[in-house]
């Protein structure tokens, strides 16, 4: 069942403890993720975006329900394993880019492939990377001597050159502009197109239509879907979502 999933989330929920009262951050949330598929999350602010997809990227310990990545149960898969897992099949990108400053673009990008599992080719799959994201000609730069788009397209670099099956993408293009914001989401695009699969969080209705398929959070819940979605099919599914909300 679900062989070919890639990430398989069921009844996924999350509750916070604030002090003596609890926030209820989603609520049995499911979704299957297949290789080669876009998935956008659009919701009002405070919806459960960023947490769905932090527990179902494992970065967030579940309060119930069950996630598998690449046939792993995260609830039975130790600590250590995880983040191999994470390592060396899942690529991260998100708002603030997190790389580091001293370092090079090349650096940065060689870093996870020197702690995972290509060492050897670590110098030639960065630069790849980097030639596919449109920086080769700035692997030699530092982040500071970059734009926020290209460092941004650096962390995708980073992300691809692990040669991920998943990708997760946390309102990636929310710091860029119109053109960068573009270029990002056609990368994203193209990188579900090469056959790994992309879940997406944004609050950009147009980016949100490059995806395959979009999930509406409200208050928490999954409460629509939008298979092959246009622009004004996520705007009316959102307003709808935020002003029931
Ligand atoms: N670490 C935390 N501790 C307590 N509450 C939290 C924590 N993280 C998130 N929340 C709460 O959980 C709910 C969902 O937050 P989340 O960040 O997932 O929403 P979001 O849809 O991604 O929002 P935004 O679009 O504004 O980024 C919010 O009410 C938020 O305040």
């Amino acid at each position: 069942m679900n062989r070919l999933a890639t990430v398989v989330a069921r009844d996924v929920g999350k509750i916070y403890s604030d002090g003596p009262t609890e926030v209820i951050a989603v609520r049995a949330a499911s979704l299957v993720l297949r290789p080669g598929e876009m998935v956008a999350i659009v919701g009002p602010s405070g919806s459960g975006k960023s947490t769905f997809l932090a527990c179902l990227a494992g970065l967030e310990r579940t309060s119930r329900g069950s996630v598998t990545i690449l046939g792993h149960d995260l609830a039975t898969t130790g600590r250590r394993a995880q983040a191999l897992l994470r390592r060396q099949h899942v690529g991260f990108i998100f708002q603030s880019y997190n790389l580091i400053s001293s370092l090079t673009a090349q650096e940065n990008v060689e870093l996870p492939l020197r702690l995972a599992k290509d060492r050897a080719t670590a110098s030639e799959r960065a630069s790849a990377a980097l030639d596919l994201v449109g920086l080769g000609q700035q692997a030699h730069r530092r982040p500071p001597e970059l734009s926020g788009g290209q460092q941004q397209r650096v962390t995708i670099a980073r992300a691809l050159a692990v040669e991920p099956e998943v990708v997760f993408a946390d309102e990636p293009t929310g710091a860029l502009d119109t053109v960068a914001a573009a270029q990002v989401l056609r990368l994203l695009r193209e990188i579900a197109d090469a056959g790994s699969s992309v879940l997406l969080v944004t609050h950009d209705v147009t980016g949100a239509a490059t995806a395959d398929r979009v999930l509406v959070l409200r208050d928490g819940s999954i409460v629509d879907e939008i298979e092959q979605p246009t622009a004004e099919r996520v705007f009316t599914a959102l307003n709808g979502a935020g002003s029931a909300a």
